[in-house]
């Protein structure tokens, strides 16, 4: 179970989350929305202590630092270098090095936990491939597969639709389905509203403050998208 707890992030004097206290609904997939700015990827960094905070993210009752290697993590695809020169199956494996000795090698049984997760995304013809040659939406799918070698049961996305094609999109969505079925907790940041019912079980609508957490038919509503995004919103 995960549970934030009166976390509060600043950037140089000005407020980026302020006084967030929640609970994530396990074995759910829940979107985190707002506008631009709002704290959204704020909020996962601080659950995975990679930037100062107050409060504490607590997962089962610890704090969340304590649980780290149980939480897989897929940063903005702007924060991420696809140039850099590594094969798709390298990529991949660095998932399972959360549950291996420091300096231990990558064994048989690692690697076929990598061929496995790039044939959950339907990559597993593009091993060998340079990371740099793939599309976005493949380059994408190769994160989530990193995501299923590292066997974690809590699973961040930020974004991770944006700038990718419908194809993958699917395949993306079906597995993280398979996930929540094998009792995985889902957090994904994301923006477009049209698609919060077909995605999400529960959804967390964030500006700064909490505006709403819950289930996607108790929470995502007028009144809630007008507190987070203003009275501009068509809804
Ligand atoms: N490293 C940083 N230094 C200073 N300010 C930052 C830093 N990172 C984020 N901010 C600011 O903190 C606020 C929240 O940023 P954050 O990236 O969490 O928002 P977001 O909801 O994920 O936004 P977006 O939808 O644009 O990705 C923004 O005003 C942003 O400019």
């Amino acid at each position: 179970m995960l549970e934030i707890k009166h976390i509060k992030v600043y950037y140089n004097d000005v407020v980026a989350l302020d006084d967030i206290s929640l609970s994530v609904a396990d074995q759910a997939i829940t979107g985190i929305i707002g506008p631009n700015g709002a704290g959204k990827s704020t909020l996962l960094k601080s659950i995975l202590n990679i930037i100062p905070h107050q409060g504490e993210a607590l997962i089962n009752g610890k704090n969340s630092k304590e649980s780290l290697r149980d939480i897989a993590y897929v940063e903005q695809k702007t924060d991420i270098d696809s140039t850099f020169p590594i094969k798709v199956r390298e990529c991949v494996s660095l998932g399972t090095y959360a549950q291996m000795k420091i300096f231990q090698k990558t064994t048989r049984k690692e690697w076929e936990k990598v061929t496995a997760a790039l044939e959950k995304v339907n990559l597993a013809d593009y091993a060998e491939r340079q990371i740099g040659e793939l599309s976005g939406g493949q380059f994408q799918r190769v994160l989530l597969a990193r995501c299923l070698a590292q066997e974690a049961d809590y699973i961040f996305l930020d974004e991770p639709f944006v700038g990718i094609d419908s194809v993958s999109e699917k395949i993306i969505m079906d597995a993280l389905l398979d996930l929540k079925a094998q009792g995985k907790t889902i957090l994904i940041v994301h923006h477009d509203l049209s698609k919060v019912r077909q995605y999400f079980d529960q959804l967390i609508i964030l500006n700064q403050r909490l505006i709403a957490n819950g289930p996607v038919d108790a929470v995502f509503d007028e009144t809630n998208l007008k507190a987070a995004y203003g009275d501009s919103i068509f809804v």
